[in-house]
Parts: C-alpha cells; sequence; structure tokens
C-alpha cells in the first residue's frame, strides 16, 4: 500500500501543512493505555527553519499554536523532562500510537521533533510511516548522539518533546533518554520493540524501562486466530537479530501460535539441513 504522507517535504518547509489530512490507521490495536481517537481540531502550524545552513528540504521540527481542546498526554508537564516508552510486537500500532501522542502535544503548542533510526530505509529516510500508511516526517540517524548537532543547539533548545521510533536500533538510547529528560527537560516518547523475533530483549529498550514515567505495552492481532499477539515470529530462516522487513517476513501471533510457529520453523530448519548434508554439492 502507498503511504498517506501527511505533508510532501515542500509543504513541510512551506505551509500549507494541514494534520487534519492525517491519516489515522482503521483498525485500532488492543492497548492498556490508548488515547481518546478524537481526531484533532488544529490550525495550520508553523514550521521553524532552525538551522538555515541545512540543505533544503531540512528535518522538521515544528509547532502548531494552542488549541481550546487537545489530546492528552499521560503526565503532561511542561516544567520538567518526562519518558514515556511504548512497546510491543511489530504491527501493534506503537508507531501510529508516536504519531498520535507527538501530534497531540503539537497541538498543544509544544515544539516536537521525530527521530527515526537510518538502518530503516523502505520507506526513504525523511518520513516515518506506520504499516497502514500514516506517515510524518523525521530525523533518520545512525545514533541519538549525532541529533543535538545536526539539529543544531540552538533547535535543540527550543524543543519541547522529541519521539524515537525504532528505538531498539539505537545503541545510546538509555544516555540520549537520560540526558534529554534530566538534563535538558525534554519530554521523549520512544517506541520500540521490546522483544526481538526470538523474544529476547531487543537493543536497549528495556533498559530505559526505569527511566519512565510512562510504559505502555501495545498488542497486535494474531495472524492465525485473531486472539491478542504479544510476539513477532519471523517467517524465515534467517537467524541475524536485526533484520529490516515487514508483513514479507514478519507477522504478530499469540503465545500459542509463536510455539506453534517455532516448532514449525524448527523442523522445516532441520530438514533443509539434512538435505544439504545428503546433497554433497550444496553449501
Ligand atoms: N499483519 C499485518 N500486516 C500489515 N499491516 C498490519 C498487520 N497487522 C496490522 N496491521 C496494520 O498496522 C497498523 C499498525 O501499524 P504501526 O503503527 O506501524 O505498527 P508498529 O509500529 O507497532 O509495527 C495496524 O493498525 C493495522 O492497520
Ligand atoms: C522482530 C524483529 C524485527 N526486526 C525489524 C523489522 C522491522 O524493520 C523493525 C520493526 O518495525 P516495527 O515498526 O516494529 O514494525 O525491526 C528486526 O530487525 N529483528 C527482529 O527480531
Ligand atoms: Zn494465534
Amino acid at each position: 500500500m502507498l503511504p498517506t504522507s501527511i505533508s510532501s517535504m515542500k509543504s513541510l518547509i512551506f505551509p500549507p501543512f494541514s494534520p487534519l489530512s492525517l491519516h489515522f490507521p482503521k483498525t485500532k490495536p488492543f492497548a492498556f493505555f490508548s488515547l481518546p481517537s478524537k481526531t484533532p481540531n488544529v490550525s495550520y502550524p508553523k514550521f521553524l527553519h532552525v538551522n538555515p545552513s541545512m540543505p533544503s528540504p531540512r528535518p522538521p521540527i515544528f509547532s502548531i499554536p494552542i488549541r481550546q481542546s487537545h489530546i492528552e498526554t499521560p503526565q503532561s508537564s511542561s516544567l520538567c523532562g518526562e519518558v514515556h516508552v511504548i512497546v510491543g510486537p511489530m504491527f501493534a500500532g506503537k508507531t501510529t500510537t508516536l504519531l498520535h501522542r507527538i501530534q497531540a502535544e503539537s497541538n498543544n503548542g509544544r515544539t516536537v521533533a521525530v527521530i527515526k533510526s537510518n538502518k530503516d530505509t523502505r520507506y526513504g529516510l525523511d518520513s516515518i510511516v506506520t504499516h497502514d500508511g500514516m506517515k510524518l516526517p523525521c530525523w533518520a540517524l545512525a545514533s541519538l548522539s549525532s541529533f543535538r548537532l545536526k539539529i543544531g543547539p540552538d533547535a535543540y533548545d527550543q524543543l519541547d518533546v522529541i519521539g524515537i521510533d525504532e528505538a531498539q536500533f539505537f545503541e545510546d538510547l538509555y544516555d540520549f533518554c537520560c540526558e534529554a529528560a534530566d538534563h535538558d527537560g525534554k519530554t521523549v516518547i520512544v517506541a520500540g520493540l521490546d522483544g526481538d523475533y526470538l523474544r529476547r530483549s531487543f537493543g536497549s529498550v528495556l533498559n530505559i524501562i526505569p527511566l519512565a514515567n510512562s510504559v505502555t505495552k501495545l498488542t497486535a492481532r494474531c495472524e492465525l486466530c485473531g486472539k491478542r499477539a504479544f510476539f513477532t515470529l519471523r517467517k524465515t530462516d534467517e537467524t541475524e537479530t536485526e533484520l529490516i522487513g515487514g508483513a514479507e517476513v514478519y507477522m504478530p501471533v499469540c503465545r500459542q501460535h509463536y510455539v506453534d510457529g517455532q516448532v514449525v520453523i524448527g523442523a522445516a530448519r532441520s530438514v533443509l539441513e539434512s538435505k544439504k548434508l545428503q546433497c554433497g554439492t550444496c553449501t
């Protein structure tokens, strides 16, 4: 499916840009915490041209005028920093939830920026795209420590809220969250996989739980039975931990189907291995 863009890069820099054109997913993921699904009634945002030396199109840092009504974020406070963590398997709505919260913060007049890992190049490096096509411009970075320099110290100081997607790919996640929330007073909203395809802790996501004001664990729907899905099953026989992909490689599954799936994949792998051993010419 082609992504639905909330803005082209040109309109990112030069409004009009209308958050009303945000495409919200048709299905609502299960969530222990969920935001009201009211579509925000907002006016056009003002984009800040924070680093004039940067070649156009510049990645976004933007604010929207304060509105009467707003979507609340958990424990919102403008005086001190906060860390909010959103985890769950693939297809659970982590990116969707992150983008909603960023949108809500922006609607409340706060200056926001979103970061994703530059390892995921599936939809290009200039935007975050959900599995059902909602899209928001972002900074694609190799490390979080490079963010301040990239955006420029002045722009960094103006920022109220920093969203981080695909957090499992950032090795310096803990240090960045500490610095941004404790020292710099930022609200940091982090979305990422808590576990990999083997259900092992993925990257540093679980390490930042002790830093968090709130933790939201989302669930998807099991692709095989429709029950709540807590885990991500890898459908291929690749074994590296980091393997970029979508529905062609992964599917959300319930506990029963995760266990069944591992048995099936394990059996298929041993059949393939034994075939390779029998066939002297295979490597
Ligand atoms: N198996 C699937 N394949 C493709 N899209 C799916 C699948 N299951 C759910 N979705 C869609 O993906 C949306 C969640 O996308 P996204 O927010 O990008 O999830 P996450 O960031 O947790 O991977 C769901 O609301 C649903 O519309
Ligand atoms: C389970 C698992 C996932 N990945 C990759 C696959 C995707 O590129 C991202 C997750 O994206 P999403 O926004 O959560 O859908 O992570 C991986 O590299 N290894 C894994 O075990
Ligand atoms: Zn199932």
